[in-house]
């Protein structure tokens, strides 16, 4: 966590800060069940239901998760032991937007392979068709899941480069621009330049993008995923690409994160990001103290600021 957040977490509560930066282990998970009041996790910690059966009268009464995605939780088998969940949504939305559109241009811009270019010295010089990517301004964008980040994506889409853009949501959504809902996902993968994923993950949408959504989106068209690799069933978008069936993807999360497919890593036409959506000072800051906020409203006996 961020010095701020750490200084206030040590000012305000009796914590102990674990150092390592890798998930936590089976038995790490137990035993912070077991030996704390409250735990805050993040998105590689996999709170599974096991991890919940293996204890019988858990210490912990809340999950004070760090992260607005919260599929690493069975929340079901928390509450049923007793613990509450929090997470932290809103403090995420812009820097998740950002990277989102970071991927857009960086993929259809193939700035990734003109930085290899440059870096490898091989670079030969400007000539008219040199590396000629999509322009983005004017093309359609789809979101999948129109949430906060899926609305924030589409804002900067329509306002900074002009695209039109669909969406796909259970509901009728109202953001104060042009947005039109899509009747299905595979209508939507059919008609857009640029499919973007900001839906949550979880079972319900586990291989949401699967070889039939590949299939009908354009040989031109782009895929960028800033939700939750799972999402996406890497496999067939392997196949999708390396058969021209789409022409770029840009990730930012992956199925079996940290592990990223030697063939995606050595496609050209794929921008690759190790899960930076929030990656930046203040937001992880502001991550944090909303996690912090969810805490001391918990000890404090008042409602969760940001349950789930
Ligand atoms: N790459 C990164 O670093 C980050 C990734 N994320 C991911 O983005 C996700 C979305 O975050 P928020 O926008 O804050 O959540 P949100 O809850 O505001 O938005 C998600 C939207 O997806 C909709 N949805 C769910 N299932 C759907 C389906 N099958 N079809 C269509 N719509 C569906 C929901 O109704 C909701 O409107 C998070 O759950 C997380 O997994 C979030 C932050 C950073
Ligand atoms: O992936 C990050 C999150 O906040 O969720």
């Amino acid at each position: 966590m961020t010095a701020a957040v750490e200084a206030r977490a040590r000012l305000e509560f009796d914590v102990e800060i674990r150092q390592e930066t890798t998930p936590l282990s089976a038995e790490d998970r137990q035993r912070a069940l077991r030996e704390f009041d409250i735990v805050m996790p993040t998105l590689g910690d996999q709170f599974d239901a096991a991890s919940f059966a293996g204890i019988s009268a858990p210490r912990c009464r809340l999950l004070a998760n760090f992260g607005v995605g919260y599929n690493h939780i069975d929340v079901d088998a928390a509450k049923t032991a007793g613990i509450a969940v929090s997470n932290t949504p809103g403090a995420v939305t812009d820097a998740t937007a950002d990277t989102a559109l970071t991927l857009m241009l960086m993929t259809a811009r193939r700035a990734g392979e003109g930085e290899r270019l440059v870096r490898s010295g091989q670079w030969q010089g400007w000539h008219p068709t040199q590396m000629l990517g999509l322009h983005l301004t004017g093309k359609h964008v789809g979101i999948v899941g129109f949430g906060r980040i899926g609305e924030a994506i589409a804002r900067r889409c329509h306002f900074g480069f002009g695209m039109s853009v669909s969406y796909l949501a259970r509901s009728e959504k109202s953001p104060g621009f042009p947005a039109v809902r899509a009747d299905s996902l595979n209508v939507l993968a059919a008609s857009v330049d640029v499919l973007v994923l900001a839906v949550p993950g979880g079972a319900e949408t586990r291989h949401l993008i699967n070889a039939g959504v590949l299939a009908a989106m354009r040989p031109k068209a782009l895929l960028i995923n800033i939700a939750r690799g799972e999402v996406v069933d890497e496999a067939a978008l392997i196949s999708a690409l390396q058969t021209g069936e789409i022409a770029g993807a840009g990730l930012d999360v992956y199925e079996f994160e940290p592990e990223v497919p030697l063939a995606l890593r050595q496609m050209e036409q794929v921008t690759l990001l190790p899960h930076l959506g929030t990656a930046t000072e203040e937001v992880r800051s502001d991550m944090g103290q909303l996690a912090l906020d969810n805490v001391a409203a918990f000890l404090a006996g008042k409602p969760l600021i940001s349950p789930v």
